[in-house]
């Protein structure tokens, strides 16, 4: 039982867990035949990230995969979301298999399982192959049937021991990040791409769910990063920038994955840089889909300006509490969200597969312990606030934290800590954070403890 005296226990079977990404903690990137990605490029391009930081050593996960298991299970963990990185798996992109890359997550995977671990595999989240950037990367509609391709060799490989597969994290990045502002890998700055880009994003989406269906036996879905909109003022202007903030980031990639179709206000947010899109594309991107993965972090009160392509942005909130990657703490927007999803898409289970904050941590301290009370207010309160959905009839099957570990945040380096347990990089020493026992505490008590 919490403070408050309310009991927010959780659903039996809700799944605890936490998230990581393979660029971001596995260092290693050309070991054992892997190939570089387009994230391996970008970090040793001069100026791409905060004091040119790269992924060459991040975590030291790729080397230290046994201890890091064995810590989610110390700390109670009953899932964790990782994804694989897909120049391991095909250096080339397509063709040629590297064993030596399908045994290092062969062998992370029966490692969770003997600890009680459920893994949630994401095929992509953002390292695309460098030799597939090459032949035009997202911009060519082969890249659907690469996809397809390179999960059809894991399914192959891994399915049955991962029942929950992932395809895309967050197209919505990749697309804005990567090919409209250009603050992401590959870096493109085109408003004429991003619409290309983000179209065949989801048409591999598509394609790899089919070819889950005819090679997996267990459960695939997307992973949407979406962000309520809030309107800066009751005014006709502010109103018209929200429904474009809401279709760009919110609707741009559901309603294709759950309707078959973009929002109306696409074409009006890209004007000529928006294509017609062959109305079998999305015979293949609306596949039936075993649920959906949310990732939360904040809200956007919403105005109109004079920016590209959107003509809206986003207000700072004066009494707003703010996290050190500036995002305002708006936990209520969780719950929002969740009733939007079940309102727009109907029953379609969710998962919340990514929550969680940067918040300048304090030292190791002389108890060995590491004091983030702003993380773990943060955590019970957007816990709170999926638990009221849950309770107003959403059906959310679990939570991934954001993240296990300090990690490299893209293009801001290692100069943003995410995660429950920290990471001293000289040293490679994991402490776990008061937030990271705390969450095993209310794992324990399904919640109860909230
Ligand atoms: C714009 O916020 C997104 O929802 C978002 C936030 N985050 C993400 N997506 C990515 O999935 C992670 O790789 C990031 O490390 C994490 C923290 O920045």
């Amino acid at each position: 039982m919490s403070q408050t005296g309310k009991d927010f226990r959780f659903p039996e079977g809700f799944l605890w867990g936490a998230a990581t990404a393979a660029h971001q903690i596995e260092g290693s990137p050309l070991a054992d035949g892997a190939g570089p990605s387009i994230w391996t490029r970008f970090a040793h391009t001069p100026g791409m990230t905060h004091n040119g930081d790269t992924g060459d050593v991040a975590c030291d996960h790729y080397r230290r995969w046994r201890q890091d298991v064995a810590l989610m299970r110390e700390l109670g963990l009953k899932a964790y979301r990782f994804s694989v990185s897909w120049s391991r798996i095909l250096p080339e992109g397509t063709g040629r298999v590297n064993q030596s890359g399908l045994d290092f997550y062969s062998r992370l995977v029966d490692a969770l399982l003997e600890s009680g671990i459920e893994p949630l595999l994401t095929l992509y989240h953002w390292d695309l192959p460098a030799a597939l950037d090459d032949r035009g990367g997202w911009l060519n509609r082969d890249s659907a049937d690469w996809f397809a391709e390179y999960g059809s060799v894991l399914y192959r490989a891994l399915d049955g021991r991962v029942k929950k597969w992932v395809t895309l994290n967050e197209p919505w990045v990749v697309t804005d990040g990567g090919y409209l502002h250009g603050a992401l890998a590959p870096g493109h700055r085109s408003r004429y791409e991003a619409p290309i880009a983000s179209h065949n994003l989801m048409r591999a989406h598509g394609a790899a769910v089919q070819a889950y269906r005819a090679d997996g036996a267990h459960e695939i879905g997307l992973v949407v990063n979406i962000e309520p909109k809030y309107p800066a003022s009751d005014g006709a202007e502010d109103a018209g920038a929200v429904a474009r903030a809401h279709a760009y980031m919110n609707e741009q990639y559901l309603h294709p994955a759950m309707l078959g179709r973009y929002p109306e206000r696409m074409r009006e947010i890209f004007g000529d840089a928006w294509p017609e899109w062959p109305q079998a594309d999305f015979e293949l991107i609306r596949q039936p889909l075993d649920f959906v993965g949310i990732n939360y972090y904040t809200r956007s009160v919403t105005r109109a300006d004079d920016s590209y392509p959107l003509r809206a942005g986003a207000v700072r909130q004066p009494l707003g509490t703010y996290t050190e990657t500036g995002w305002e703490v708006f936990p209520q927007g969780l719950t929002d969200l969740l009733l939007w999803f079940k309102d727009t898409y109907g029953d379609t289970p969710v998962y919340v597969t990514e929550n969680g904050a940067a918040f300048f941590d304090p030292p190791v301290a002389e108890d060995d312990r590491i004091r983030d009370p702003l993380r773990t207010a943060y955590l019970r309160k957007h816990l709170r606030a999926i638990h009221e959905a849950i309770e107003a009839g959403v059906d959310v099957r679990g939570y991934m934290v954001w993240s296990l570990l300090d990690n490299l945040e893209w293009s801001l380096g290692y100069s943003k800590r995410f995660g429950i347990v920290h990471v001293n990089y000289e040293t490679q020493q994991r402490t776990p954070k008061d937030s990271a026992r705390w969450y095993g505490r209310v794992i324990a008590s399904h919640g109860s403890s909230l």
